[in-house]
């Protein structure tokens, strides 16, 4: 496909992603029913589609949009946020190599985004703006400029089966590139060949998992020792079960409430020659030494690698996040020994769902204190994350 004809098709796509439905799903749709299209193309239209997700409310100020971005406004802006002349834009849009219609007059104006709102330049829902700023403060422009560009892949080196350097060693025999990441010892980040990774043999040996850095840190920081009885309660498809189980001999237990998430956890486990047991509630037998809690949550801190989740979500999702985030805090405390630890995570930004949900638990758990709080934000390289971990007082 022509470089305008891969714009054509993120058009298209866009379209019906902005008319309210899921852009993975739209994608493969999409791919299914373009057969010619190689694996270079659909990765360079995915590409187009995320980077205007991630970049919504700049590009379609870029491209003119007015007040519904349409995917014809958004890759004009893209181009010009991408340093396109007018003169190239022009081309790309001249009706020619199965390419977009030609510029309209209106579509020639090129706006400014010295110009636009701030919560425009650095494209964030209105409502959650202030939500920002208050949790972030003096890094809340900073953080948010990091969250208009694709996040970096990272591996974590199961240091079970070998060392950081020999798993940089084998990648490279993949023609996959990695560089050692400060926040985390067991952290590479993929510098090169990213889409190889899942075919490379590091992967396929359990090697190397795909885990964001920060997501590392935050294992990095539990307590875990040997012959600890550990249960992971929203483990979801097992990522943070397998990087504890591979940080010392223990007895970890995943369970979801979705058992179809953990689905994948047997198999994940084999792999990196790890032995977690899945478990649904009625099965779980307590008490657990360490019981994390990897709350379901806004994701705020993750939505540079799911840009669509930062427009879907609305006051009313938040609040109902919250509340569920205090329920599961309230029914895992009971599971923890007396002298064990609680730790809660999420991967959002919010106060609402991390300091605040610190406050309201001990108001509610008078019985309990924190030991510490940690934000990870995207300013460290990786996802923004929050830990708190809370024990019982003696
Ligand atoms: C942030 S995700 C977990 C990600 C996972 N820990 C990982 O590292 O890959 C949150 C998970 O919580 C689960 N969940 C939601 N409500 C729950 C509940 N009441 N009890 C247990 N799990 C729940 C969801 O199904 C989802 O898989």
């Amino acid at each position: 496909m022509t470089p305008a004809a891969r714009i054509a098709a993120a058009i298209e796509i866009l379209d019906t992603v902005l008319s309210g439905q899921n852009a993975e799903r739209v994608l493969t749709t999409w791919a299914r029913s373009n057969r010619f299209a190689g694996s270079k193309d659909r990765a360079a239209i995915r590409d187009h589609c995320f980077d205007a997700l991630r970049c919504l409310r700049s590009y379609a100020w870029l491209g003119n949009a007015g007040e519904e971005p349409s995917g014809r406004a958004l890759m004009i802006g893209a181009l010009r946020a991408q340093g396109c002349s007018e003169a190239a834009l022009a081309e790309m849009f001249s009706a020619t190599g199965y390419g977009p219609a030609a510029l309209s007059e209106h579509e020639t104006r090129m706006p400014s985004l010295q110009t636009a709102p701030p919560a425009v330049a650095l494209d964030v829902p209105d409502w959650l703006f202030p939500l920002y700023q208050s949790a972030l403060r003096v890094d809340a422009h900073p953080i948010l400029e990091l969250c208009r560009h694709r996040a970096a892949v990272f591996l974590r080196v199961n240091l079970a089966k070998g060392t950081r350097e020999a798993a940089q060693e084998d990648l490279r025999a993949d023609g996959i590139e990695t560089q050692p990441h400060a926040l985390s010892d067991t952290a590479l980040e993929v510098t090169h060949g990213a889409r190889a990774v899942a075919r490379s043999a590091a992967y396929v040996s359990g090697l190397v998992e795909l885990q964001d850095v920060a997501s590392q840190a935050l294992v990095d920081a539990l307590p875990l020792a040997q012959g600890m009885r550990v249960l992971d309660y929203c483990a979801g498809g097992g990522g943070k079960s397998l990087a504890m189980a591979a940080r010392a001999q223990m007895r970890v237990t995943a369970h979801d409430i979705s058992a179809e998430r953990m689905r994948d956890v047997p198999v994940r486990a084999a792999r990196a020659g790890a032995r977690i047991d899945t478990a649904l509630q009625s099965e779980l037998r307590g008490p657990y030494d360490l019981v994390l809690v990897d709350a379901p949550c806004s994701g705020s801190g993750s939505w540079r690698r799911a840009p669509q989740a930062k427009w879907d979500l609305t006051p009313e999702r938040l609040a109902q996040l919250t509340t569920l985030q205090a329920e599961i805090l309230d029914e895992t405390a009971p599971l923890v020994a007396a002298s064990g630890v609680l730790a809660y995570a999420t991967c959002s930004l919010f106060e609402a769902e991390n300091s605040r949900q610190v406050e309201a638990f001990l108001t509610r758990h008078p019985e309990w204190s924190v030991q510490n709080t940690r934000l990870f934000t995207p300013l460290e390289g990786g996802d923004g994350f929050f830990l708190a971990q809370f024990q019982r007082q003696s």
